[in-house]
């Protein structure tokens, strides 16, 4: 696997989560290196979703260490989770915007929220985050006049107004078809780049991800069982990566037929 040896932005290490009897988390340990879009991978049910829960502080992790620019993140530490979320915004998969809300009003609101930043400031930056995701013409819309596309520009503008220094992104492509999910992935890998900051997307989506990401990670059985660059994972001879790319190209195949009006092989369903 590929030594980066860029100063990381966020580690895992050897995180445990557990609900009930059932395992979610044993061990799992991830480096994102600043700068880069990282992506993990891995089957539905994973884990993806509860790792980035522990992030955010939602789920708490039975064991294990997060450190956020070389500085422990602890649950219960107050100031440390205050800078974490001052300097790192979330992207749901469902968008989380507010219906009621123009475009504009949704991106001002994380910085009326979280920072003390004068009105004529939040409206100027606001409006500039839109002038960069090509929306500004749409600032008066309501996200249900806007397309699928654009809502998730949006919700971009409204994650990268408060200049995160990271930006977490939760199935980003969920639900969409695969030029959709093509369009996404192309636009987070264009804004992390214009704007440097950090992207740490959790996915399934194997094709996009492996053209979009500095770095892939595949979580299986509660572990990163691959760490390294698309290259290299396209590369393995790892049965879990091999069982990966199998499971996924299948399902790319089986989507292929869909579309075409085929219908479904044995194999398939
Ligand atoms: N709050 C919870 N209580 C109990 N079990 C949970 C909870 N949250 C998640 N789980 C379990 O953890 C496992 C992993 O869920 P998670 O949502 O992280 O998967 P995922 O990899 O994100 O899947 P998908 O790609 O389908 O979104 C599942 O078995 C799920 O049922």
């Amino acid at each position: 696997m590929g030594a980066d040896t860029t100063p990381l932005l966020l580690k895992i290490e050897g995180l445990q989560k557990g609900f009930g009897g059932n395992v979610v988390l044993d061990g799992a340990s991830l480096d994102v290196p600043r700068g880069s879009l990282v992506t993990v991978l891995g089957r539905s049910g994973a884990g993806k979703s509860v790792l980035l829960k522990c992030l955010a502080d939602v789920v708490q992790p039975d064991s294990g260490s997060i450190f956020f620019d070389g500085k422990p993140l602890a649950t219960g530490d107050a100031a440390a989770r205050a800078d974490f979320r001052r300097r790192c915004s979330f992207l749901f998969q469902s968008n989380a915007l507010f219906d009621s809300l123009t475009a504009l009003e949704n991106v001002e609101l994380p910085l009326e929220q979280t920072t003390s930043v004068p009105d004529k400031e939040i409206r100027e930056r606001s409006l500039e985050a839109l002038r960069q995701l090509e929306l500004e013409a749409y600032k008066d819309h309501y996200p249900s006049q806007l397309s699928g596309g654009m809502q998730k520009r949006l919700a971009l503008a409204r994650a990268i107004v408060t200049r995160p220094e990271l930006v977490l992104f939760d199935e980003p492509t969920a639900g969409l078809d695969p030029l959709r999910r093509n369009a996404v992935f192309a636009m987070i890998a264009k804004y992390q780049r214009q704007f440097g900051f950090t992207a740490l997307v959790v996915t399934h989506d194997l094709t996009e991800a492996l053209l979009a990401s500095d770095r892939v990670a595949l979580l299986d059985k509660g572990r990163m069982c691959f760490e390294g660059t698309p290259d290299e994972f396209s590369a393995s001879t790892s049965t879990v990566v091999g069982d990966f790319r199998d499971s996924a190209a299948a399902l790319g195949r089986t989507l292929a037929s869909i579309r075409r009006g085929e219908a479904l092989q044995p194999e398939d369903s």
